[in-house]
């Protein structure tokens, strides 16, 4: 690179040596100065190219760098609540949108260092000419503040237009992603969604539009003020050659360079523009790492402090010996082989990271209320409830009662906004989140669908067994789902989706199936949740889903003292559970057993009774 910029000022000393040879008639002197000077152009040529092969490598790996980076980030915390807040979500398109402008970060510092020695040469060449030509890099100065002020409001058009490109990329997918087709297609939507979506991109395209003609007229500005400063640079050294100072080659010297000094300073400025675009995309990553970084953990409770040394049982927890109750001590390895509770000095002895070995006591809401993120609407409200360990407990409710919150809660993915929950009478804020989310096991309604193969998409459940097939056929066995992979031609190794490549589809409830078995992969749960599995499936087919989900839920329940949840609109499913909470409006309106709660005669029996009468 350095080569190559040097080239370019030699060629004009090179230029105005070769005038005055050819106008004294050296022919050979000037010969060999055409030589030179074709040698260098060459070079300046070459070296670009030769440079451009490690801007590539070089811009790969910063890219592969960051998106790592944004991955990381996005995923950072043991919560979820970032996804809730809006400024985040468009800071992750801000900086996705900025990624590709990342990738020449590199090779404009170094192409702009390459300029800047090359100003320097051409300077003190042009000043051995005529002193006064050393100030004309300076003339630059008004160009660069002005050309900074034009990408100051480029950006800020961008950042405002960042609601608009999301709008924009949502209606994109719609369009044109298989999952939406069949209800674009049939609602005849498409008209409506391109309209949608080319004034979401209008919106955004003429206030950029806008913004880039001021900042054009103001870039030009700038440039017609350099230009005007090399008008009287070459006026200066004309007027030398005309009283007699200067000779004809020197006048050749200064306009080749004087020329060039404008192409590097414009070249300057525009390389300026591209890294105050990719400083602005820092900018944005930086605001995301302030997102995600949250104090650290208040306090870390001791656990053992928090178990009574006695064996006393709190309220609500289940009495040893009694049903559900876990065996102490127990190693239970089922024929499945998958559950068994991990060895420790004493069953359920919490260690350092406040998750205890085996739940013993089991799980307390106290008065936990929540509200998401940037809302004021509180959706879980003084919610109070003891699940004995080992038992299984039921939440029923409305559309909107709060069912799923709870759950969220529950396994640590938001905190309450106030009361808590404790695990074995420790509060879940003062457990290690990551190591209490290892220790649950949940199918949520929304499940994800990984078009990845159908081995990585189980073996999500439980990463150590992704490449071993037998922990991988017996997690598909317990949730009956061998028969969907050995229908497919690649077997484990299947693609699945249709999202790239040549993947095969699957129904909902196959997807689902799978899903369950990345659940059921799962080693050592102390939480098991199965949250609203009909939204797939039939009756019948809920039902066995829930009873293969109950006999590992048994074992879990039997090795560690795991607690089972389960929220199901069909009240025929979760019957019975141990415990049924009916949320209404994020109240807990009732709870206790079917039996009970029948012979209350409250919300649970009418509703009860109401599906009943519409199966019978
Ligand atoms: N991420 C979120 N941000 C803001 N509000 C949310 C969020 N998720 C859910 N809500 C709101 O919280 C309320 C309760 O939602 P939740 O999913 O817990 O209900 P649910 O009882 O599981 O309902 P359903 O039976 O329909 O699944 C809803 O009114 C919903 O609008």
């Amino acid at each position: 690179m350095t080569i190559g910029y040097l080239a370019a000022p030699l060629v004009g000393v090179a230029l105005g040596a070769l005038t005055n040879a050819a106008l004294d008639q050296q022919t050979s002197l000037a010969v060999t100065l055409g030589a030179v000077i074709a040698t260098l152009l060459i070079f300046e040529l070459m070296m670009g190219h030769f440079a451009h092969l490690y801007y590539f490598e070089l811009a790969d790996l910063q890219q592969l760098e960051l998106t790592d980076e944004v991955a990381t980030l996005a995923h950072s915390n043991p919560q979820i609540d970032q996804f809730d807040r809006p400024r985040f979500a468009e800071l992750l398109t801000l900086v996705t949108e900025g990624l590709q402008r990342v990738r020449s970060a590199l090779e404009a510092t170094l192409q702009l260092s390459g300029l800047l020695l090359q100003v320097t040469i051409t300077t003190v060449i042009l000043a051995m000419v005529e002193p006064w030509l050393l100030l004309l890099p300076l003339a630059a100065v008004p160009p660069v503040l002005v050309n900074n002020r034009a990408q100051k409001l480029l950006d800020a058009a961008r950042d405002e237009s960042a609601h608009e490109i999301q709008l924009s990329t949502h209606l994109v997918s719609l369009a044109t992603t298989g999952s939406s087709a069949k209800e674009v297609r049939l609602f005849n939507a498409q008209a409506p969604l391109i309209a949608r979506q080319r004034a979401a991109w209008s919106a955004t395209t003429a206030r950029l539009w806008s913004v880039h003609r001021r900042s054009a007229l103001l870039r030009a500005a700038g440039q017609a003020w350099f230009a005007c400063a090399y008008g009287v640079a070459v006026f200066l050294v004309v007027r030398q050659a005309v009283t007699g100072s200067a000779n004809v080659g020197q006048v050749v010297l200064v306009i080749t360079l004087a020329v060039q000094v404008s192409v590097q300073v414009s070249g300057a400025l525009a390389l300026l523009g591209t890294l105050q675009g990719v400083g602005r995309t820092v900018s944005h990553v930086e605001e995301l790492r302030v997102a995600v970084a949250r104090p650290a953990r208040s306090s870390s409770a001791d656990a053992s402090e928090a178990v009574p040394a006695t064996g006393e049982v709190p309220d609500g927890a289940t009495p040893p010996g009694a049903p559900g109750a876990p065996v102490d001590g127990a190693l239970v390895t089922a024929s499945s082989g998958t559950v068994a509770a991990p060895a420790a000095g004493s069953p359920g002895a919490a260690p350092a990271s406040g998750v205890p070995v085996r739940l013993t006591r089991g799980i307390r809401f106290e008065d936990v209320t929540f509200t998401y993120p940037d809302t004021d609407r509180v959706i879980l409200d003084g919610v109070s409830l003891d699940v004995p360990a080992g038992s299984t407990l039921a939440v029923v409710g409305d559309n909107g009662a709060g069912k799923s919150t709870l759950v969220k809660l529950l396994c640590g993915l938001y905190r309450p906004t106030s009361g808590r929950i404790l695990v074995d009478g420790v509060d879940l804020r003062d457990v290690d989140d990551a190591e209490w989310q290892a220790r649950t096991a949940t199918l949520f309604q929304d499940f994800a669908r990984f078009e990845l193969t159908i081995r990585e998409n189980v073996g999500v459940g439980r990463l150590e067994s992704l490449d071993v097939d037998e922990d991988l056929w017996g997690a598909l066995d317990r949730a009956r789902a061998r028969s969907i992979v050995e229908k497919q031609s690649g077997g484990l190794d299947q693609l699945l989706g249709h999202g790239y490549g040549n993947g095969v589809e699957l129904s909902g409830g196959q997807w689902q199936t799978l899903g369950l078995a990345r659940t059921l992969l799962r080693r050592d749960p102390l939480l098991l949740v199965l949250d609203e599995p009909a939204a797939a499936l039939d009756a019948a087919a809920e039902h066995a889903l829930f009873e293969r989900f109950v006999a590992t839920a048994d074992e879990a329940g039997r090795a560690g003292g795991a607690i089972t949840c389960f929220v199901s609109h069909r009240f025929s499913t979760v019957r019975d559970a141990d415990q049924i909470v009916v949320l209404d409006a994020g109240k807990v309106r009732e709870h206790g057993d079917h039996a009970t709660l029948m012979a209350r005669g409250d919300l649970y029996a009418e509703l009860f009774g109401l599906q009943a009468g519409a199966y019978a």
